[in-house]
């Protein structure tokens, strides 16, 4: 098949510095920690011989189990995956091992304080099987943390774990020779123990410049739902897709909804939200749950933030350094004193009819005294004109119903398999690509809404990555 990208340790040259994520050229100078080679045997001591007490969940390419190590002071997970055979399954099992050595491959080049880091991997061909070492998170994902029935997490906490994967991004865009992960999502984030959010899961990852080979051949891949509609062919990719799936991971922290949720009308997020941020309603959008609402400021940015970050229009959106920037100031205002803050709602209250021009980070507002709504110019967010909704805030459209946490597919395509955007994106013209979604359709809960309750089934990235040398083999 073809399908390699051998580990070269000793290339793992260059590293992303948390604390430079900014400056390129200082962190570059950082040496890259080795990676540890374990045995199998070693896993499968650190795992309790991989046993159902220490397994952590499956994804579309393996299971992950939990593994102490070091005699107890290190933790780790262990993704584990088959080395192919032949047989029917075998360009799955390719596929899988194929992303294993995707993510060896970039996560060894590249360590970020808001990354899972690698920490080793085992090749066992005895045993046909491949295992990744990485940090281990033990809070979950974020998406069970946005979609959980008990624990909403605040605004706060939003907001930090927004900053913190938007860091990331930044970091692997910016880097000498750039990532593009392709796979952003919240289930995708996985939460520390200190609550931090970190970028996990570069099975789908891309690094290279743009013009590479490799990068123009490797069919598009995503999750549906987050996938960038623009993307339909290899030469669509860049970094703007991976603030696509950003801006819908933002619009998913502020609702609290999926990317795609049958529970709503329309059931895409971006359907659902853009047009309610471009009438100004921004408190329709965020999370009923959450009891202490932010100031209108800091959801509105949030709002108009991820809004641009989904245009169509691929260079319309704003590249991951102005999102840092945006989200770091929304950050100061939220975690402003309390005093500073009502001191700053009331001013809001008080004007009654309040535009927001807002450009760039620098935000203009003029007051608009004795103004009515209609008088209100609202366009749309790429003229980047707002009204502020001084109304209560409208909670909870009425097709909204938790009574399934449902998340979206992770639909990757790779090598031979074809990838599409979510149906209900509006692409316009022919696509090249499909994908198939497995619905469920459940009809049990009395609402007094006519409409069905459907559920998605768990997302799967699939996917093969195309090495360097399959593609220039196939050039020959
Ligand atoms: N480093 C980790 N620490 C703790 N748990 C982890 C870690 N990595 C993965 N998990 C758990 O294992 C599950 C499966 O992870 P994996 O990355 O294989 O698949 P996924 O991202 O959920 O799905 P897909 O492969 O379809 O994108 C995760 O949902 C998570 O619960």
């Amino acid at each position: 098949m073809g399908y390699l990208l051998s580990c070269n340790v000793e290339s793992a040259v260059s590293i992303c510095d948390p604390h430079n994520w900014n400056n390129p050229r200082r962190s570059r100078s950082k040496p890259s920690p080795k990676l540890r080679i374990f045995t199998y045997d070693e896993l499968a001591a650190a795992t309790n011989g991989f046993s159902a007490g220490n397994f952590l969940g499956k994804g579309s390419h393996g299971r992950v189990y939990k593994a102490v190590l070091d005699g107890g002071k290190l933790l780790a997970a262990v993704k584990r995956t088959t080395i192919a055979t032949g047989g029917s399954d075998h360009h799955n099992k390719c596929s899988s091992v194929n992303q294993v050595d995707n993510e060896i491959e970039i996560l060894s080049r590249f360590r970020h304080r808001w990354m899972v880091n690698i920490i080793g991997y085992c090749v066992d061909h005895r045993r046909k099987t491949k295992l990744l070492v990485v940090e281990y998170m033990p809070n979950g994902t974020l998406h069970d943390h946005l979609h959980s029935l008990d624990h909403h997490p605040s605004w706060n906490r939003r907001i930090k774990n927004a900053l913190q994967i938007a860091i990331a991004v930044h970091a692997l865009h910016s880097a000498e020779t750039p990532v593009i992960h392709r796979d952003i999502k919240s289930s995708n984030i996985l939460i520390d123990g200190d609550g931090n959010a970190r970028l996990a899961d570069f099975g789908l990852a891309l690094i290279g410049n743009a013009g590479d080979e490799h990068l123009k051949s490797t069919p598009p891949a995503g999750t549906l739902g987050y996938l960038d509609p623009s993307y339909l062919a290899p030469a669509d990719l860049t970094a703007k897709s991976d603030v696509f799936s950003f801006g819908i991971l933002l619009l998913e922290i502020i609702s609290g909804r999926d990317a795609i949720d049958l529970n709503f009308s329309p059931p895409c997020i971006v359907d659902w939200a853009v047009p309610l941020i471009r009438r100004g309603e921004f408190a329709a959008i965020c999370d009923s749950r959450i009891r202490n609402r932010p100031q209108s400021a800091v959801i509105r940015r949030l709002a108009v933030m991820a809004a641009r970050c989904v245009r169509s229009t691929v260079e319309k959106r704003p590249d991951m350094s102005e999102v840092v920037e945006c989200l770091n100031s929304v950050r100061k205002i939220s975690k402003a004193s309390p005093v500073w803050n009502r001191l700053r709602r009331r001013s809001e209250e008080r004007s009654e009819n309040v535009l927001v021009v807002e450009e760039k980070e620098e935000i203009h507002v003029r007051i608009v005294r004795g103004g009515s709504k209609k008088q209100s110019k609202v366009s749309s967010v790429n003229d980047v004109y707002e009204r502020i909704v001084m109304e209560p805030p409208v909670f909870s459209p009425p097709l909204r119903r938790r009574n399934f946490v449902m998340r979206s597919r992770s639909v990757g395509a790779m090598g031979k398999s074809k990838v599409g955007p979510d149906p209900n994106d509006d692409v316009g013209g022919e696509s090249k690509v499909f994908t198939t979604i497995r619905i469920l359709v459940e009809r049990e809960i009395p609402v007094k809404t006519t409409a069905a309750a459907m559920r998605l089934s768990k997302s799967k990235s699939v996917g093969i990555v195309r090495s360097h040398k399959t593609a220039s083999r196939k050039r020959d």
